[in-house]
Order: C-alpha cells, then sequence, then structure tokens
C-alpha cells in the first residue's frame, strides 16, 4: 500500500518552513502548495489522488519519464557500495570513469572530454572560469568578457544568472556581474517588426559582430547561447540565425559555447541540440537530461582544442565541487542515458513522436486565442494574443493572460509552463501518441476556459 499525504498539514508545514525557488512566498502561502507525491511515465500524482498530464517533464529535464526502476536499482547498487567518494587529489572512481566515457561516445567527435558538476548553474560557472582560463594559458588574459543575449537562461548563481539576460533575476542581487554582455535574443514573434524571420535572424546574430567589435575582439573571450532559449519562452530562432552566428565565431577569435541543459540529450531529436542546427561549439554545459532529474549532477563538455590547452598547459585549474562526479549521481546518469541510448528514444523523437506531436500542435493556431504556435523536437510553445493572429500583446501587465492559463490548465489536469503570455511545453521524450492526443485535447480546454475568462474579464 502506497503511503497516505493529507495535503492540509503538509501544505502547513511547508507554508511554516519551506522558501521555494522563484516564489513569492506570501501568495504562495495564501494559496497553498499542490504536493505531488508521486509520478510514472508522463503522470502525476498529487496528495489528493489528482492524476496530471506532466506536460513539463519535471522542469524540461525527465527525458525518460518518472520512476524508471532501471534507475532506482542503479542507485541503490551504487549507494550500498560506495555511496560518496570525491574525485580531487588524485582520487577516481568507477562511476565517474564509466559516466565520462559514456558522453565522449554519445558526444560529437570532437568532445572527449567532460568536467563534472552538480547543476547546470554550476556548469555555467565553470564555462566562465574555463574560458578565462583557456585565454589566459594562451596568454591573452585580456580576453575576458563573455556575450550572451537578453532573456536567455543559463541558471541563478552569480555567474549563471549574469550570464542569463532576464531582468528580474538581475534586479536581486546587483547582477549581471562585470565582464558579462548582452545582445538581442533572436525572438521573432515580439521583435521581428516588419522584417521577415530570415531577415531577422541575420540581424540578431550580427549584433553579435557588433558587439565583438564594439568592445574589441581581444578583449572577448567567448559567446554564450542555448541554441533554443528553453526558459525564455521556447525562442526558435530563425534559420539564417546559427549560421551566421557560427560564421562570427569561426572568423574571429572567440569561443562559441552551447547551453545544452535543457536541449541536451534529446530534447530537439539529437543527443544535443547543437547537432541539429549544425554549430560545433567549444564547450557544452550539460544538465537535466544527463540524469533525467532523478539525481542532480550536470557537466561541461569540453572540446579537444579546449580540453589540450587545459590539461597540457594549465597546470592546476583550481576549480571543482564536492559532489562533482559524485559516484551516486553518476549512476543515475549512466542508467538514464542507457535507457536512453538502447530504446532508441532520441531517434524517437527525431522520427516519430516528434512530428507527430508538432504537427498536432501546429493545428492550435486555429485557435482564436493562438497568435502563433511553434515546436522543435518536443518542446513547443503557444502565443496568447489578444486579436489571432496578429502579433499584439494583451493591453495591461504582461503575463496575466499567462498565468490564467496556467492555472486553468493544472485545473484541468496538465502542467504547462506561463511564460509571460507564451504557454511552454516539454514533455518526457517517451510520451506515447495516445498521451500526446490528450496532452493537445487538455491544451485545447484550456484554451476554451482562457479565452471564456479573458472575454469575461474584458480582455479579449
Ligand atoms: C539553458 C539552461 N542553463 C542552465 C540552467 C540552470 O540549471 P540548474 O537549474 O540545474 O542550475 C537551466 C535551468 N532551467 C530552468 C531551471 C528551473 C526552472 C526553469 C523554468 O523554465 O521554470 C528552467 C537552463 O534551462
Amino acid at each position: 500500500v502506497s503511503n497516505v499525504y493529507p495535503t492540509a498539514p503538509l501544505r502547513a508545514l511547508d507554508a511554516a518552513h519551506h522558501l521555494h525557488p522563484f516564489s513569492d512566498m506570501k501568495s504562495l502561502n495564501a494559496e497553498g502548495s499542490r504536493v505531488i507525491v508521486r509520478a510514472k511515465g508522463c503522470w502525476l500524482e498529487d496528495s489528493d489522488g489528482n492524476r496530471i498530464l506532466d506536460g513539463m517533464a519535471g522542469l524540461w529535464c525527465v527525458n525518460v519519464g518518472h520512476g524508471r526502476p532501471e534507475i532506482a536499482e542503479a542507485v541503490a547498487a551504487q549507494m550500498g557500495e560506495l555511496s560518496y567518494y570525491n574525485t580531487f587529489f588524485k582520487t577516481t572512481h568507477p562511476p565517474v570513469i564509466k559516466l565520462a566515457g559514456m558522453l565522449a561516445d554519445l558526444a560529437p567527435p570532437a568532445f572527449n572530454h567532460v568536467f563534472f558538476t552538480g547543476s547546470g548553474s554550476e556548469s555555467n560557472d565553470t564555462v566562465m572560469r574555463m574560458v578565462r582560463t583557456y585565454w589566459q594559458t594562451l596568454e591573452k588574459p585580456e580576453k575576458t568578457v563573455i556575450i550572451a543575449r537578453k532573456n536567455a537562461y543559463h541558471g541563478s548563481t552569480m555567474a549563471g544568472a549574469s550570464l542569463g539576460g532576464m531582468a528580474p533575476m538581475h534586479k536581486q542581487g546587483g547582477l549581471p556581474i562585470p565582464g558579462i554582455h548582452h545582445i538581442a535574443q533572436p525572438y521573432w514573434f515580439d521583435e521581428g517588426g516588419d522584417l521577415s524571420p530570415a531577415e531577422f535572424g541575420l540581424k540578431a546574430a550580427q549584433e553579435l559582430e557588433a558587439a565583438i567589435d564594439e568592445i574589441g575582439e581581444d578583449k572577448v573571450a567567448a559567446f554564450i547561447a542555448e541554441p533554443v532559449q528553453g526558459a525564455g519562452g521556447v525562442i526558435i530562432p530563425p534559420e539564417t540565425y546559427w549560421p551566421e552566428i557560427a560564421r562570427i565565431c569561426k572568423e574571429r577569435e572567440i569561443l562559441l559555447v552551447a547551453d545544452e541543459v535543457i536541449c541536451g540529450f534529446g530534447r530537439l531529436g539529437k543527443w544535443f541540440g547543437s547537432e541539429h542546427f549544425g554549430i560545433e561549439p567549444d564547450l557544452m554545459p550539460i544538465a537535466k537530461g544527463l540524469s533525467s532529474g532523478y539525481l542532480p549532477i550536470g557537466g561541461v563538455m569540453v572540446a579537444d582544442r579546449i580540453a589540450d590547452v587545459l590539461v597540457n598547459a594549465t597546470g592546476d585549474f583550481n576549480h571543482g565541487f564536492t559532489y562533482s562526479g559524485h559516484p551516486v549521481a553518476c549512476a543515475a546518469a549512466i542508467a538514464n542515458l542507457t535507457i536512453l541510448r538502447d530504446e532508441k528514444i532520441v531517434e524517437r523523437v527525431a522520427d516519430d513522436i516528434g512530428p507527430y506531436l508538432q504537427k498536432k500542435w501546429a493545428a492550435l493556431a486555429g485557435h482564436p486565442l493562438v497568435g502563433e504556435a511553434r515546436m522543435i523536437g518536443l518542446m513547443g510553445a503557444l502565443e496568447l494574443v489578444p486579436s489571432s493572429p496578429a502579433r499584439r500583446r494583451f493591453a495591461g501587465d504582461a503575463g496575466r493572460a499567462g498565468t490564467i492559463c496556467r492555472d486553468f490548465s493544472f485545473r484541468n489536469g496538465l502542467v504547462m509552463r506561463a511564460v509571460r503570455d507564451s504557454m511552454i511545453i516539454s514533455p518526457p521524450l517517451v510520451i506515447t501518441h495516445a498521451e500526446a492526443d490528450e496532452l493537445v485535447r487538455l491544451t485545447e480546454k484550456t484554451l476554451d476556459d482562457t479565452h471564456a475568462e479573458l472575454t469575461r474579464q474584458g480582455m479579449m
């Protein structure tokens, strides 16, 4: 018999003692948090027994679906053999060695080394110190500036949040830290104006060239970007964007960092999102789908031309974490990657379930509330507008429609993420055709409920 979790007392204790991430605690405590008690495949169950379709795979991370026993068994076995030892001071252990080898096999040929961390934020902090150390080793210590994008998300540590381009985060804590410069994001729906997507893609990319010239190539260390911005709202760049970025990085002596924390491990139908766009990065921060969220683990994939310098010339790279390469987290990641590989889940996103859901998702553009429906691999967005198909936003505070829609979604038994007035999905990669149909049905119902409510409130 599974445990019984009484909602009210749990909510009260949560409100009394637990500070949640990215939350307005006063309003959360007034409303009461939703207690998720178990999950299997694509489905969550809360303490009231409601089954909820996890359209967000947790936080973009549960790629193999919830509750795979193979991962739990691998974790229990490792926990019983070596529950912790570190990889500092000339020690290592079998799980971290095996995982590093698996990642080298699965990554593009140029990537044969990985530095392990405990999260995506720590991976981007590592990236910042790695690229600066690389240039220092090459006697170019002036090359320290990192260029990133507005509305990007690279984590919540001082460096991660500073590399990210989210103003509400920068306002808290005096961010960004020095040495980071943000350029435009390739968000055609909001910022493309009268330009075609192709023209806008080039324009957004050429801001990188302008920034390098403004700062001085001898001061710029790297450019960091998500192949597709996730938390920023599934910003799928126009076709012309990445080839132009790649050209600029090749012509100018700066490193290219592709943040694969969301786009990696099958989210776009390839092992790494960079491969979908033909990008050849120098570094790839990873986390999330690496372990499908079963245990916290992240890392940085390092291309040979960087690794060669770090290994053979830098000497001590004075950086790392207690849990870098944690043996039990590595065991979870190994079991997770084995499932992804052996069940051909990545190929199925590219060839089967991705196209299947993309087609149904695109049809949602016919809804009066939807200004644009876009999806790549298994991450999609709907732009909510007052008069479809105009690219015009709701009057009043941005995000109100999105919040109303997100609440209806949960009430209808589907988790969608609201980013301002866009609705996001990023389901487990193992979602079946039937579950994809159900996801679309629940989305349509949610859009209808939202449309009725916004009309009632005079917002339509
Ligand atoms: C591209 C990218 N890079 C780095 C991070 C940071 O990873 P950690 O959280 O493990 O430190 C992320 C994380 N992305 C993330 C994390 C939490 C919430 C949401 C959301 O969309 O609500 C997105 C991310 O999406």
